[in-house]
């Protein structure tokens, strides 16, 4: 069923079947005149016993296509429920957007008046005296609908408890009254939804929901809804939906009136293509260009929404930070920023963060503090964020999405984009890329209907005012630094390739071919002396917080870990990633001894000038001291250490400690590198397995000219089921010989020998073998045949057992 926009559909009184009456004013108390199209299309459906399979933009309105249906079912159905069974269950990814769909069906009951009692179930609570707490509140309350997360839920239907273990029903736990008796039954379920249903679908949460599935009725209704169901198609098979009807809201383009988009008509998202070390100067200038707005910031790692956030706290809103030396020192960094920022008009600036590591109060408590923040209202307000607030979530007036990283699953791109631009209103998005690789992103997101257009560069002039043209004193980097690397560099392959052979070399060259055409991508660039500048002064507000330097570097190794594991992995390639401008995007003071940057033009990174990083202070006083004794503490001991040396009595201990420290330093090898060192180290293994076997067979071949013999032929004629193994294993140890003939080049001789069939119909129409079998003396000679045909059955078992037990532990020198 597709249906296509005006983002505004007909009236509520006009769907067929007609809604109830309570449910009717209920709608009419939200102020919702008019349906979406995807309300228009999905309730009648859902509301008429059909499961749904539901894709529409995000912001459009699906939280009501499915509460409303949901409540209309319960109603007609008139079920009659038992104090712990339950009706109705929603699914939702995160604890988030569960509370949020809970608090609009409390609102839907409020305003109809039905009697049915819903319940949340999500995660967070860290004890487990809590999660008893929560289990017994359940049971003395009972639900009719339940609202949750994957996990929680499963702990309520199925008894399990949150440390994983499932417990015999009944059995009271250590915990405290938590019984490993599920806490609700929903044998009379009539309804399921699963909200995000592509996100729920994903390995992540299978344990989850299998085990929810199966304590569900085959007879009920399913309902699947998302921005992005195309991408679970082939998953939706373990949600066992039956003659489910689809219903796809297609969005016209306003632009190119007839191309279809799967992202809401308001919203309009740009791209900007931006060296990594430039991002926090553009978004500095676009606050300051776009006036008090709201926005909200996504980066890939929780340690980089930590680190930004308490540096963007610290240079934004100083009152919120703690800053070394109080006020002066604040006003100072104030004046000295003013240069670079200047909020506008009037306006404070508020920070927030959320993402998955935070406690749940904490999280909650930054959810409703940025929700209510009023759009426009003298307040520029910035939630820094990681995926975890990418679906679902409805925060109002949101004006703005900046994707400071494209997201590692290109799914989220599209939930992230649409947290704003919702029901109709209009918003912006904005996503930096870096030149090179990375600008193959706008094709891909083009070709799965995400359209976006290109942003401009912003540029600050001396008096600190942002244009779209590039001062006149801009140039085009010079970068000596690396065409020095590059002959050096140069100079090292042509040696190794004439030490290798040219291969290994050849492949290294192609890779760093690679890296410099993105560098040259960089080059293209004209410097951005006052972005440099902003950088510097931020490395300045680092150098005296411990906390922001520790979690700088936490959040640039985070970075460049989750860089490696970007879905779209042809576009996101660590190999070509301009790591030294990521470093210094980070502002970090010195690069982080890290195998990644290996071989990477490290000169072009400049450290912070006279770093002494056990000088840098901790601004809490008494981790500060404690920090300083264990330092002293450090220093004394390696004194001691020295001195002892220096008088020759180094105990083999050090010795041995040296070493490892050495070869731990030595190990300088890039994880991705490592990654692919695992793999030839794999694949030689499996040769090695192959040619171990291969040897093997060589062997069984020569057991198996033993059945040559003539007596040994005359028994296996007899006993045609061993001939037929012996045929088997012959045939089979005749390939691997010629495999590994052609393999290494050398002639199958082997291989050339006559099939035992062969040789057994010769015997079997040999004369000796019609008189053998009936001659006594012939007869003496089989018991013998049969003794060393069991000999040969013995030694052949022994080395088949011995060819297929491999242990996986053994190392490389071992095999060697
Ligand atoms: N018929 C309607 N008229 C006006 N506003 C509506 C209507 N239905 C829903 N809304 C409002 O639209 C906003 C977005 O709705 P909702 O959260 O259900 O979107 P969604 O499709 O679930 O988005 P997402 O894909 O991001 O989860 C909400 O603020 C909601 O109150």
């Amino acid at each position: 069923m597709d249906s296509v926009v005006p983002s505004f559909g007909r009236p509520w009184s006009a769907l067929q079947p007609a809604l109830s009456e309570p449910m009717l004013s209920a709608i009419c108390s939200l102020g919702f005149e008019n349906m979406t199209p995807v309300q228009e299309a999905t309730i009648p459906a859902f509301s008429q016993n059909r499961d749904v399979i539901v894709e529409a933009a995000t912001g459009s309105g699906k939280t009501l296509s499915f509460l409303i249906p949901i409540l209309e079912l319960l109603q007609r159905k008139k079920l009659r429920l038992t104090h712990t069974q339950v009706g109705a269950i929603i699914i939702s990814p995160t604890r988030e957007l569960a509370r949020q769909t809970f608090t609009v069906l409390l609102e839907l009951l409020k305003l109809t008046g039905l009697p049915y009692i819903p319940h949340l179930v999500v995660g967070g609570s860290s004890s487990a005296t809590n999660t008893a707490d929560e289990m017994s509140v359940l049971k003395e309350t009972g639900a009719d609908i339940l609202v949750g997360t994957p996990g929680r839920l499963e702990d309520v239907l199925c008894g399990r408890l949150r440390n994983g273990k499932k417990t015999k029903a009944g059995m009271i736990t250590a915990s405290g009254g938590l019984r490993g008796k599920p806490s609700a039954s929903a044998a009379k379920l009539e309804v399921i939804v699963l909200d995000e249903a592509d996100r729920l679908l994903d390995l992540g949460f299978e344990a989850s929901l299998t085990a929810i599935f199966s304590a569900l009725p085959k007879q009920r209704r399913t309902g699947l809804f998302s921005a992005t169901m195309t991408e679970a198609l082939g998953q939706l098979v373990r949600t066992g939906l039956r003659n489910p009807v689809r219903v796809q809201v297609q969005v016209h383009d306003r632009n190119t009136a007839c191309s279809e988009r799967r992202i809401p008509a308001s919203l309009s998202i740009r791209y900007m293509v931006c060296p990594p070390d430039r991002k926090l100067a553009q978004i500095l200038r676009l606050i300051q260009t776009a006036g008090p707005l709201k926005y909200i910031v996504y980066f890939s790692t929780c340690a980089a929404v930590d680190y930004f956030y308490r540096l963007l706290r610290r240079m934004l809103c100083p009152a919120q930070a703690i800053v070394p030396g109080g006020k002066r020192t604040m006003k100072e960094e104030k004046e000295r920023l003013r240069e670079y920022f200047t909020a506008p008009t009037s306006s404070s600036v508020s920070v927030h963060s959320l993402h998955g590591q935070m406690v749940q109060s904490k999280r909650q408590a930054t959810y409703e503090s940025f929700s209510a923040i009023p759009s426009g209202e003298n307040e520029v307000a910035l939630l820094l964020c990681t995926d975890v607030a990418s679906r679902g979530l409805d925060i109002p007036d949101v004006d703005c999405v900046i994707q400071w990283d494209p997201p590692t699953d290109p799914k989220s791109f599209a939930h992230r984009c649409g947290r704003t631009a919702r029901a109709g209103k209009n918003g912006q998005a904005l996503v930096f890329l870096s030149p090179g690789a990375e600008e193959t992103f706008i094709d891909f997101m083009a070709l799965r209907k995400i359209p976006m257009t290109p942003a401009d560069y912003l540029w600050q002039s001396a008096d600190g005012s942002v244009t779209e043209e590039p001062p006149a004193d801009a140039k085009i980097i010079e970068d000596s630094s690396s065409s020095d690397d590059g002959e050096e560099e140069e100079e090292e392959e042509e040696e190794e390739e004439q030490e290798n052979g040219g291969g290994e070399a050849a492949k290294k060259k192609k890779k760093k071919k690679k890296r410099s055409r993105n560098h040259d991508q960089l080059c293209k660039f004209p410097a951005d002396t006052r972005s440099d500048a902003l950088l510097e002064l931020v490395r300045g507000l680092v150098v005296t917080d411990r906390d922001i330097y520790e979690r700088g570097k936490l959040a640039f190794v985070s970075f460049v870990q989750s860089y490696s594991k970007h879905e779209a992995s042809y576009i996101f390639r660590l190999k070509e990633l301009p790591i030294i401008e990521v470093a210094k995007g980070f502002a970090l003071l010195h690069l982080p001894s890290m195998p990644e940057l290996r071989g990477r033009p490290v000169s072009r990174f400049i450290p912070y000038a006279n770093l002494d990083t056990d000088a840098i202070p901790l601004l809490d006083s008494k981790r500060e001291a404690s920090r300083l004794e264990k330092l002293e503490k450090a220093k004394a001991a390696a004194a001691a250490a020295a001195a002892a040396r220096a008088s020759g009595l180094v105990a083999d201990a050090d010795n041995d400690s040296d070493k490892k420290k050495k070869k731990k330093k030595n190990n300088t090898e890039a994880w991705t590198d490592a990654k692919e060192a695992k793999d030839r180290t794999r694949e030689r293994k499996l040769k090695r397995i192959k040619r171990r076997d291969a040897v093997a067979s060589v062997e069984e071949a020569r057991l198996m000219q033993e059945i040559e013999d003539p007596k040994v032929l005359e028994a296996l004629a007899k006993d045609p089921l061993l001939a037929k193994q012996m045929i088997n294993r012959r045939d089979k140890s005749l390939r691997d010989i010629k495999e590994m003939s052609s393999n290494s080049g050398r002639p199958a001789a082997a291989a050339e020998k006559r099939s035992l069939d062969e040789i057994i119909a010769d015997a079997r129409s040999s004369k000796r073998y019609a008189s053998a079998s009936s001659s006594s003396e012939d007869e003496e000679d089989s018991w013998e045949v049969m003794a060393r045909k069991e000999a040969i059955r013995k030694k052949l078992a022994a080395k088949n057992k011995k060819r297929f037990t491999f242990n996986p532990g053994f190392s490389d020198d071992e095999e060697e």
